[in-house]
């Protein structure tokens, strides 16, 4: 945890640049002050014209935060495998923020030092090429941050001191964050990507898959295995990640909003599944997992709502999600609550069976423990979890990178959240791939999953500008 100064700037920057020379190590200033009201996306937008390929946005889908970070002051990565990649990144961000400078007037969530990003699904899986540039782990601490909670607008500055006392002056960070926050008051406009056109990757190979996986499954060896698979979508132009957030924004309000770019790409999506929140000593966590379509009018929507309550194959894809987030929870929470009966969950593509899962966490406990604890849940891997990750990589023939992982914020007061990046896709230039699963029980019926992935890809292919229903 950090300490929280009161004094002036320049006297923060001068015992930064002290510390950083006594310690022979990059000791971090950040500065967070209260500003006048900015629009996220233009926020974003204003941003790539200094930091195109270093931006981040998050927005929560209870839409009480809302973080946009431009630039990078220090990133966080590890190419450590299963749980060593979030130990080594705690330890590294622990020792960071706890030499870290904070000029602050409030402990305010989400300002100050914050790390964002996400984890790739499986470290045991070689890195493909279209995911190259993204660690097991990669996180980054950016150099200036919009955090918008409720009504407040804040504004972070974060300048790294160098033990040579090389680096960005003080004078020269504070001139460019008045030069963004100018940029950013003009609205967002975006490139249009031109021409769109879509090519399923091994769709027939995917539904054989399915079939195989069901064959494992009715012999008892194991219970469920999340198949995904992934489309291939090509443009004209340049697709940027400024025009698809746009329209996720407008289009997917129910949703976690993310984009993280990194090296020439871009990972976005909307997802609607949180992994887990900490705020102080709270702790929520979602169990997501069944699916039916959205109905044509409100009859038929209730109707297909009913069908998938009474589900018994939904209901059981669902309960396996459940007891499993209750005993990775177990340990570190007290208090769980876990409703007995899962709820509907309703976007704009699909319904979903639900059920909110609470707890309380001692405040000191790291989100990454939890993160740690809950990945993979078997709402995208499966149960058991070694093996069907095992039958992952055996069946799918693909790198799901960063899709189905943990991707998400911590601050150094002890808060974060993490979703499950699904409905989601990677922004490369001219081209973007999308991804999409479905749990797969021994009752699984290959087309009907089909048609499940179909839904999923939905979100994705309308805010790249696909003119669907
Ligand atoms: C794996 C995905 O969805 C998961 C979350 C909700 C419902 C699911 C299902 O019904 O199969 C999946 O477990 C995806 O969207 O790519
Ligand atoms: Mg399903």
């Amino acid at each position: 945890m950090v300490t929280i100064q009161k004094t002036n700037i320049d006297q923060a920057y001068d015992a930064a640049l002290v510390k950083a020379q006594q310690i022979n190590h990059p000791v971090l200033l950040s500065m967070v002050e209260e500003t006048g009201v900015l629009d996220p996306l233009s926020f974003y937008h204003a941003g790539g014209r200094v930091f195109k390929g270093e931006r981040f946005l998050w927005k929560d889908r209870d839409q009480t935060i809302s973080l946009i970070g431009a630039g990078s002051s220090y990133d966080l990565s590890s190419s450590m495998k299963e749980g060593e990649r979030f130990f080594a990144i705690e330890k590294e961000w622990k020792r960071f923020i706890s030499d870290a400078v904070v000029v602050s007037r409030e402990e305010w969530p989400g300002t100050g030092p914050l790390a964002f990003g996400g984890f790739r699904f499986d470290s045991a899986n070689p890195v493909s090429e279209e995911w190259t540039g993204f660690n097991e782990g990669s996180l980054r601490i950016p150099r200036y941050m919009l955090t918008k909670a409720g009504e407040a607008n804040y504004l972070t500055v974060n300048v790294v001191c160098l033990p040579d006392g090389s680096g960005p002056s003080l004078q020269q960070c504070l001139k460019e964050r008045d030069r963004l926050l100018m940029m950013a008051s003009e609205p967002a406009s975006h490139e249009d990507p031109g021409e769109m056109s879509a090519e399923d990757i091994r769709p027939l190979e995917w539904k054989q898959s399915v079939r195989n996986v069901v064959d494992r499954l009715k012999t008892g060896e194991m219970e469920k295995v999340v198949l995904a698979r992934k489309t291939k979508v090509s443009f004209s132009d340049e697709v940027t990640s400024d025009f698809v957030l746009d329209n996720l924004w407008k289009q997917q309000p129910d949703s976690f909003i993310f984009s993280f770019e990194q090296e020439g790409s871009c990972f976005i999506g909307a997802t609607p599944e949180r992994l887990v929140k900490k705020d102080g000593e709270e702790i929520l966590s979602t169990c997501l997992a069944g699916s039916i379509a959205r109905g044509r009018d409100l009859e038929e929507d209730e109707e297909l709502g009913r069908e998938l309550l009474d589900d018994e194959k939904n209901r059981y894809e669902h309960q396996l999600v459940v007891d499993s987030i209750r005993q990775a929870l177990s340990d570190d929470c007290k208090r769980l609550s876990i409703p007995d009966e899962p709820q509907l969950m309703k976007l704009k593509d699909i319904q979903h069976l639900y059920t909110p899962v609470k707890g309380t966490a001692p405040a000191g406990l790291s989100i990454l423990t939890l993160v740690e604890k809950l990945h993979p849940t078997p709402a995208l891997g499966g149960v058991p979890r070694k093996e069907a990750m095992q039958v992952i990589r055996e069946e799918e023939q693909m790198d799901r990178g960063l899709y189905a992982g943990p991707v998400g914020w911590m601050d150094a007061y002890g808060n974060g959240e993490y979703a499950v990046a699904l409905r989601s896709g990677l922004l490369k230039g001219d081209h973007a791939f999308i991804y999409a699963g479905c749990g797969i029980v021994a009752h699984s019926d290959p087309d009907s999953e089909f048609k499940e992935t179909q839904m999923k890809f939905r979100p994705m292919q309308r805010a790249l500008g696909g003119n669907l229903i």
